[in-house]
């Protein structure tokens, strides 16, 4: 097989030039074949508050340009060890959330490589889980969020961004021995929000257990519930503080700093991961791409940790 093909070399093109893929990585029609792709998935007609989110895959691309080939602390060059490539946009309807979750799942099933996924909101983790699931059996699950999203219905509606995780063990989607969330806080509608929950396999650890543990040992005990399962790792951008992450629809305050965020996934090197998405960019309301920007290098670390696995 040939040598990846890498981003556009920045010392040669300025990288403020031209149409923006992720990281400026080739797309996936201009490569032979393809490890890690990173495809986008413009929906937020599943939001319950502020939209915009269907605009985060443009604007995580645009926040992507200034990333550099090399990850000094995974020590990894995620482009050169493996094939990454930007397979652009997921089309699907937005008028119909029903028919958009089939889409998208049926587009990542169709996508031969391991994905990467830029939303969109929340939604659409539930067709991405259903891709994961049928490719590698119920998966264990880490849900970056300031919220649980494992609500049942909003307005009677199944499929919203704050509901994909309890459709998903209703599903049978996860492996409920190690699920996750992480950065959880803020107002519920009530104490049973935590108890269905709980029933439903969830574990927490708080955005405030993160600042009392501190991230080693957070990292230690999400190891040790995750094993050797295969993994997905969902990010709603939210989970980071609204001074980090002012950029998205369901803003809460008291969340993780962006450095906190990438330590703990740094400290998953060595898992099974199987798929990722990084979702609820909403460009908007963001400012100088703080969001924007935090998102893209949310998205390089997932990357360099599928590149240290498939190398492995
Ligand atoms: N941002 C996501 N994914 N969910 C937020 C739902 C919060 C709510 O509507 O009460
Ligand atoms: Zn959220
Ligand atoms: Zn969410």
């Amino acid at each position: 097989m040939s040598e990846p093909r890498g981003p556009v070399d920045s010392s040669r093109v300025p990288r403020f030039a031209g149409p923006a893929t992720f990281a400026r990585l080739p797309r996936t029609d201009e490569v032979d074949h393809v490890d890690v792709a990173v495809v986008g998935v413009p929906f937020d007609s599943g939001v319950s508050y502020r939209p915009g989110a269907r605009f985060g895959p443009a604007a995580v691309r645009e926040g992507s340009r200034l990333l550099r080939p090399y990850h000094p602390a995974l020590d990894v060059s995620p482009f050169a060890q493996v094939q990454v490539a930007d397979a652009g946009d997921i089309a699907c309807n937005p008028f119909d959330i029903g028919e958009a979750v089939e889409t998208i799942q049926h587009a990542a099933e169709s996508i031969d490589a391991t994905l990467v996924t830029i939303g969109g909101d929340h939604t659409i983790a539930l067709p991405l889980l259903r891709a994961a699931a049928r490719k590698h059996g119920p998966v264990a699950l880490l849900h970056f969020d300031a919220h649980l999203d494992t609500w049942d219905t909003y307005f009677g509606a199944e499929y919203t961004h704050g509901t994909p995780f309890r459709r998903a063990v209703e599903e049978g989607l996860l492996d409920t021995e190690a699920v996750s969330h992480v950065g959880t806080r803020g107002p519920l509608y009530g104490k049973s929000d935590l108890d269905e929950d709980r029933r439903l396999g969830f574990g927490i650890v708080t955005s405030a257990d993160v600042m009392r543990r501190g991230v080693d040992e957070v990292v230690d005990a999400l190891r040790q519930r995750i094993g050797g399962r295969p993994l997905y790792v969902s990010v709603d951008i939210d989970v980071l503080d609204p001074a980090h992450a002012p950029g998205t629809g369901t803003p809460e305050a008291g969340g993780l700093t962006s450095r906190e965020l990438l330590e703990i996934l740094r400290g998953l090197a060595g898992a099974d991961l199987v798929g990722a998405d990084v979702v609820e960019v909403a460009p908007a309301y963001d400012h100088a791409e703080i969001t924007a920007v935090a998102a893209a290098h949310v998205a390089y670390d997932l990357i360099s940790l599928l590149a240290m696995k498939e190398k492995q």
